[in-house]
């Protein structure tokens, strides 16, 4: 039996059209049908992302609340307190009467950190609690963005809200859009006269998130079933903002009695799930002066510390790109200009222009000072320097992305072999079979590519990297992780334990790589953990829902699913099931090149290997299994490289 449909979703994904996540390294649900997302490259064009999905990112959809004529001092206080006291659960509050400010409730936590001096927590939250660093903030005019005063401490404050407490309206509106990541409104009450609002928000773990399973038209007058995507009830902490607004305006923030005492989880946790929109605001702002989005990320990420005090560790170039997205929407002529001293180049993204090291070297200097090691960060160790020889030979076989059919990427294979067509000498064993430039030439294939696809064998096997190593590509010495491939990884059970120290969840921490998608069918049990833990990287699971005869994913749900993530070309390295799989005949319209490194060796019988099923001819005589075409060997140190043509030629397909 063939199942011909296809569901691919990813799981935890919530489907909020008018509420754009900023997840990490996420993009908005595919379930939002055709145009829901943009992973393209930014030369320009905005891809397909909607301009509703180009809103910003708050929760907040009530109207905004109009300012009111001032009002007696006694008369606010009064309300103030009547609204403080007001709880739909619970009368009365087990907090102190009179709510502290915001320099005592510093105060209390700069005495609480003391009291702590020895419990070594080495957060990067504390790290900013150097006064150098506020410093560095306050001063910098260098920045794209300006954080307010204490930043990294208020946050603090309004995250862990252990004392109630009571701040100015403007304190408020200069604070919370940097916190508003972590709360989700629940309801609001005004008073009669609107002088008085009441919100209650409650953190954002605590909210179930909902997506619509369907990617297809649905049936008149059929509504779209709601999916379950991220179980709620993982913090039950829960607070009301009480806003008076008149003469002396002032903002009362305190736990409600229903809460926890604590959250059950950090700050950097939830700055991870969604980005604040405070932060997102510098880079809407910047974007509406005509930057492209990469350059605005990598100008962002030259103040690691700022940016880490805005809650902005996680911050992705998808993040800046969707921010944009609505300006570019609206501006479709303008034309993206990376920042001055930087220049944009196809395949490596935004760099530092030549030349530009001298003009910015007073920027630089001027950082030095507060942090001399930030002047010249060291290039990773593992770096592999651009091939020097030519890859021209390549290009025939290289994703075209102007001419790409939407519905699939292009599909490149991409493996090195033995003499008796063996990839390694067993399975789970990794073996080493590409020669120093042709594992340069494996890097630059990858950096051609939007995502490298593996099979769990081979995760199980080599734990491996799946980013592209060359100097200039994200994370190493070139700028942002925009331009590492996407890892993917089919693994229909959930036979891999995706756990933080496997080296494509290290390589994502370390900005040097992309988390990974990994494809999972319908019956997978994911583990709610693992599967907040992977989102939390950057990665996702996403369900593929269409089976071959024999039960197993259909390759052109897999394809069509990434396709409608954003990826136009996948580079496939194995292992030997996925490629002997791939080269059958119902896949060859699906696969348009191979490129091989044959490696001058034999492995020998116990190998795993590639090869597709054997093919018999009209007569029932036996046939080659498959033909590459266009078909050229090259030789690169110690092995060969065979590149050839797959899929068939249009006319060939159609018969003619
Ligand atoms: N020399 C090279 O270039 C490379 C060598 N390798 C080697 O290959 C070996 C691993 O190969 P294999 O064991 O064959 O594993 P594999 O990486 O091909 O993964 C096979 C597994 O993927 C899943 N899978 C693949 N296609 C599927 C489909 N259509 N439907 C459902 N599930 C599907 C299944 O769980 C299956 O057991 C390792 O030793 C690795 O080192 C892997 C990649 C490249
Ligand atoms: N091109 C190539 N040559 C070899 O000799 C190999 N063993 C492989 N293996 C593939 O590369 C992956 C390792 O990637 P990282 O270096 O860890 O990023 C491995 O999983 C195979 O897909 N490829």
């Amino acid at each position: 039996m063939e199942l011909n449909f296809t569901i691919a979703s990813r799981i935890c994904r919530p489907h909020q059209p008018h509420n754009m996540d900023h997840d990490a390294d996420h993009a908005p649900d595919p379930a939002s049908g055709p145009g829901s997302w943009s992973i393209a490259p930014e030369n320009g064009s905005i891809g397909r992302a909607s301009a509703a999905q180009a809103r910003d990112d708050v929760d907040h959809t009530e109207e905004e609340l109009e300012l009111v004529p001032p009002v007696p001092h006694e008369a606010m206080h009064e309300a103030m307190h009547e609204a403080m006291d007001e709880d739909p659960q619970h009368s009365g509050s087990d907090h102190p009467a009179t709510p502290m400010n915001l320099s005592g409730a510093l105060e209390k936590q700069a005495r609480q950190a003391e009291a702590n001096a020895n419990a070594n927590d080495s957060s990067s939250e504390n790290a900013t609690n150097d006064p150098a660093i506020e410093e560095l903030g306050e001063k910098s005019g260098l920045a794209l963005f300006n954080n307010p005063p204490n930043l990294s401490r208020i946050r603090r404050v309004l995250f862990e809200c252990s004392d109630a407490i009571e701040i100015s309206l403007d304190e408020y509106q200069t604070y919370w859009p940097f916190i508003d990541n972590v709360w989700v409104k629940q309801r609001s009450n005004s008073s009669k006269e609107g002088h008085c609002t009441t919100d209650y928000y409650m953190c954002r773990l605590r909210r179930p998130t909902h997506r619509t399973s369907e990617t297809r038209p649905l049936p008149e007058g059929k509504r779209p079933r709601k999916k379950r995507v991220r179980e709620g009830g993982m913090c039950n902490f829960q607070i009301k903002v009480v806003r008076f607004e008149g003469a002396y305006s002032t903002v009362t923030i305190a736990r409600t009695p229903g809460s926890s005492d604590v959250h059950s989880h950090d700050l950097d946790f939830i700055d991870r799930v969604k980005r604040n929109s405070g932060l997102m605001e510098s880079a809407r702002k910047e974007s509406c002066k005509g930057y492209l989005p990469s350059s605005i990320y990598t100008k962002f990420q030259e103040y690691p510390e700022m940016l880490s005090e805005a809650g902005g560790r996680f911050l992705t170039v998808t993040d800046v790109r969707n921010v944009s997205a609505k300006w570019r929407i609206q501006n479709p002529e303008v034309k993206l200009i990376p920042h001055d001293g930087y220049e944009y180049q196809k395949g490596h993204g935004i760099v530092r222009s030549q030349g530009a090291a001298e003009r910015s070297n007073e920027t630089i200097s001027a950082q030095s000072r507060v942090h001399p090691q930030d002047s010249a960060p060291a290039l990773p160790p593992d770096i592999l320097s651009f091939p020097q020889f030519s890859l021209d030979f390549l290009q025939p076989y290289l994703p075209n992305h102007a001419d790409r059919r939407g519905e699939f990427p292009h599909v490149t294979l991409s493996y090195a072999s033995s003499m008796d067509s063996k990839i390694s000498l067993r399975a789970g064993m990794q073996t080493v079979l590409s020669g120093p430039e042709a594992k340069l030439m494996t890097h630059y294939l990858r950096s051609r590519h939007d995502a490298i696809l593996i099979g769990v064998g081979t995760v199980l096997a080599d734990n491996p990297g799946l980013n592209c190593r060359l100097e200039g590509a994200g994370g190493f010495g070139g700028l942002g992780r925009m331009w590492q491939p996407r890892p993917v990884v089919i693994d229909p059970t959930g036979r891999w334990p995706v756990h933080p120290d496997c080296r494509m969840l290290r390589t994502a921490v370390e900005g040097k790589g992309k988390a990974p998608w990994v494809v999972v069918s319908p019956g997978a049990q994911i583990n709610p953990q693992t599967l907040m833990m992977l989102k939390g990287y950057g990665g996702d699971f996403l369900r593929i829902v269409e089976y071959n005869q024999h039960w197993r994913l259909h390759w052109e749900g897999v394809l069509r699913a990434l396709a409608s993530e954003g990826i136009k070309s996948v580079m496939i390295e194995g292992g030997g099931t996925v490629l002997s799989e791939l080269l059958n005949p119902e896949y060859t319209n699906f696969i348009d090149s191979i490129i091989v490194t044959v490696a001058p060796t034999y492995l020998g019988s116990g190998g795993v290997s590639v090869s597709p099923h054997s093919k018999l001819d009209q007569e029932g005589n036996p046939n080659a299994a498959l033909n590459p075409r266009e078909v050229k060997w090259t030789p690169l140190g110690q092995n060969v490289i065979m590149c050839g043509k797959i899929r068939p030629h249009e006319e060939e397909r159609r018969g003619e």
